[in-house]
């Protein structure tokens, strides 16, 4: 068990060094909080001691205040687990401290670990250390003063921007803006800071306490202004969330009433967010993303990790460019391989494009991109596929050409490769059929445009090696993915889960709702676009194919409509060709086409469902709801099979690939707190309605009635039926 101290050391020189221990990364658990209250009680009281420097032990400040800490008072509503620290330890132990106090800085100073070296009277800091207030993505708003102090310190414009959109910056940055006051080696941190310290003890230095100045606030006009336009912002960007809002006010009442009133009014909003939704949802997530690199049987088992240094992609479409473009920007090297050299052209000319794009944002420097494209070369055999590492194979989506080139592949490559499918949909037992390595075959899941899109979806058959799993799983977090390993079936763990999405929504249009309302209404639920905007977006070829492969796959619930085909029919194809649910003009937002309606009354009239022919009358909740959880039934019927490790490894999979709100805490954890009981009822409700495609599933109906929560791990019969 690792050491959880605070220790005290006292020098010649008269300087205590106060040091926090809580690996990896020194986060501000209870324990540490009433460890740095007593040394630094102690440090005031010994007479030896003439200034104090507060260090992280391992080379890393600290991640901040415990977010186990949150999760327990999320679980137990008790706010009392909170410990008084923004004005007991931080203003009246640290900062009104008698003695001079300097934090030596290393690594991350990230949340309350920032906080606590704002609150010391100067700041010496090592090369590219991690500064930032990031508690906004937790729900919260910075907890002990730090919405106070940042501002004095760094001015309010760049404190709002690193407050509010959680940027942190490096700590030449820093030096720059003055949060920090030298930048050393690290090897000579201790030694500085314990100057520093007997400096302003001896009145060589200053000694400043952050929240009394007010030089870089500017005029109450500016900062009005400042906060004005702050606000419209987080209106626009985080129109469901209450942290951002409440963050303005705070720094708000400390520049119209001092700082001491600003941490004071901090301290009651932090303890109301703690306790809100948001809060419990976001924690959530923080969580459920760091158990998805815990895979039994895999990260459990001694095993390590292969080093992957090439990788072959076959297919340069749009996945296969996406997949090498995010390989090569992680310094992996690819072959890209196509069929003819027009193909092989386009697909490397795809890359640059990705790759000047990011330049063009400013992600990257120019002299980087060249690098970057350096490590791609074209192929249109397999000859230098020899030395390969792995094969990642992003062709369309045939089962006789994947089963050809997995044969294929498997005489070209040494016997160690990776040979991995980006198939989104086909059994991967099919397409390893005709191979003799089936433990080497596993699926690659990438979601459009895989440079960009956080989310791998690692797929496992039972033949699958656990090597092969955890190779992909490192790969996957190299390249900056989140992997998260689930089992095999039609459509895997996110399309499957996601497929009754776009039918719900068709049975609504065809029930006679609004397509443009679904659509609003989905949005300010949260989800990027609605429902027909996504459709238009990934074009119509796709919304057929991906409908007949589950009506094939799950023929017993799933709605027919004959929309689709119609508008194919009329000439449109969505965004592809300008002409979709939406007009797409160059240069302005998508604008709902009114000549779209004349289509859908002919699917109206086709598909007959509106009971006594009229449209239903139906509020904005409910079109969420009849859209949603269908969407959380078939999670259900994911999780009673055992497709995915737990059910928080679907919440994490619809928050990155299908962008569900984080603030909601993924698809499981919504239903949740909407409650199983709820879910199954509607449910229930509208199957005796409209027929089989709401008919709740048999885990969804047990775990209402007996009052389990969906989340819930899995019981011994349906972890027996795993598919992992
Ligand atoms: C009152 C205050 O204002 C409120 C606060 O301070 S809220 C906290 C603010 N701090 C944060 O949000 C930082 C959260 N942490 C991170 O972003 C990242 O963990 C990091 C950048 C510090 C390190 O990243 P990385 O090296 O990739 O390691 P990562 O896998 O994320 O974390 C390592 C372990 O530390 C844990 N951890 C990280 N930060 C933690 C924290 N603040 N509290 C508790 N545990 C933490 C993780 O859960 C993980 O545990 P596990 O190994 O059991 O899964």
């Amino acid at each position: 068990m690792a050491e959880v101290s605070v220790t005290l050391e006292v020098g010649y020189d008269g300087v205590a060094i106060i040091t926090i221990s809580n690996p990896p990364v020194n986060a501000l658990a209870i324990p540490i909080i009433r460890g740095l209250k007593e040394k630094f009680d102690e440090a005031v009281r010994r007479n030896d001691v003439q200034a104090i420097v507060l260090t992280g032990k391992g080379r890393r400040f600290s991640g901040g205040f415990d977010i186990n800490v949150f999760e327990k008072v999320h679980r137990t509503g008790d706010i009392s687990l909170m410990p008084d620290v923004s004005v007991d330890l931080v203003v009246n132990t640290m900062e009104d401290c008698k003695k001079p106090l300097v934090a030596a800085v290393e690594g991350l100073a990230l949340g309350g670990g920032l906080e606590l070296a704002l609150g010391c009277h100067a700041r010496i800091a090592a090369p590219r250390t991690q500064f930032g207030l990031p508690e906004l993505t937790l729900g919260v708003i910075p907890g002990f003063g730090g919405t106070q102090r940042l501002p004095r310190l760094v001015g309010l414009s760049k404190a709002i921007d690193m407050i509010l959109l959680s940027k942190s910056i490096l700590s030449e940055e820093g030096k720059k803006l003055g949060l920090i006051d030298a930048l050393v080696p690290s090897e000579e941190l201790l030694k500085v800071s314990r100057l520093w310290a007997l400096d302003i003890a001896n009145g060589r230095k200053p000694w400043i306490r952050s929240l009394h100045r007010t030089d870089k606030i500017g005029s109450l006009a500016e900062a009005r202004h400042i906060l004005k336009i702050a606000r419209e912002q987080a209106r626009k960007t985080a129109p469901n969330m209450p942290q951002h809002q409440a963050c303005i006010d705070v720094i708000e009442e400390g520049i119209v009433h001092g700082g001491y009133s600003g941490v004071l009014k901090e301290a009651k909003v932090f303890k109301e967010l703690v306790l809100a939704d948001t809060s419990k949802a976001l924690v959530h997530v923080f969580f459920a993303q760091r158990a998805t690199s815990k895979v039994p049987n895999v990260t459990d088992i001694g095993l390590r990790p292969r080093h992957v240094k090439k990788v072959a992609v076959i297919g340069g479409g749009l996945m296969g460019s996406g997949i090498a473009t995010a390989l090569i920007l992680s310094n992996i090297y690819v072959v890209l391989k196509e069929v003819n050299s027009e193909y092989l052209r386009k697909g490397i000319r795809t890359i640059e494009a990705n790759v000047r794009g990011l330049v063009t944002k400013g992600k990257l420097t120019q002299d980087k991109a060249g690098k970057t494209l350096s490590m791609v070369k074209g192929a249109l055999d397999y000859s230098d596929f020899k030395d390969v590492d792995m094969v990642i194979e992003a062709v369309i989506e045939s089962v006789p050409l994947k089963q050809k080139i997995f044969s294929e592949i498997e005489k070209a490559c040494p016997a160690h490769c990776i040979l991995a499918t980006n198939t989104s949909t086909i059994d991967l037992n099919l397409v390893g059929e005709k191979t003799r390595s089936q433990d080497r075959i596993v699926g690659a899941h990438f979601f459009s445009p895989a440079h960009v899109m956080p989310l791998l979806e690692i797929v496992r058959t039972k033949k699958t090696s656990a090597q092969v799993i955890l190779d992909l799983m490192t790969v996957g977090k190299i390249i900056k993915k989140v992997p998260v390993v689930v089992g095999n079936c039609t459509g895997f763990a996110v399309n499957r889960t996601f497929f009754p999405y776009s039918q719900g929504a068709h049975i609504l249009v065809n029930l006679g709702v609004d397509v443009f309302r679904i659509d609003r209404a989905i949005s300010s639920f949260g989800l990027p676009m609605g429902p027909f905007q996504l459709q238009d977006l990934a074009g119509y070829g796709v919304a057929l194919a991906v409908g007949k492969e589950f009506s094939d796959a799950f023929p017993d619930r799933t709605f027919k409509t004959p929309l689709v085909e119609l508008l194919v029919k009329s000439g449109r194809n969505g965004k592809n060709n300008g002409k979709g649910y939406y007009i797409y003009e160059k240069g302005s937002k998508p604008k709902p086409d009114p000549s779209v309606l004349p289509i859908i009354e002919e699917s109206q009239r086709l598909t007959n469902i509106m009971p006594g022919g009229k449209p239903i009358s139906i509020t904005d909740q409910e079109i969420v709801e009849m859209i949603l959880f269908p969407v959380v039934n078939e999670a259900c019927r994911v999780l009673d099979e055992g497709v995915v490790v737990r059910a928080s490894d679907l919440d994490i999979a619809s928050v990155l690939g299908m962008s569900f709100p984080s603030y909601r805490g993924g698809i499981v954890f919504w239903a949740d707190a909407v409650g199983p009981n709820h879910v199954y009822s509607s449910l229930k409700k509208w199957s005796e309605l409209y027929g089989n495609f709401f008919r709740p599933s048999r885990f969804l109906e047990e775990r209402a009635t007996r009052g389990i929560p969906l989340g819930a791990p899995a019981s011994s019969s349906q972890a027996s039926r795993s598919r992992l």
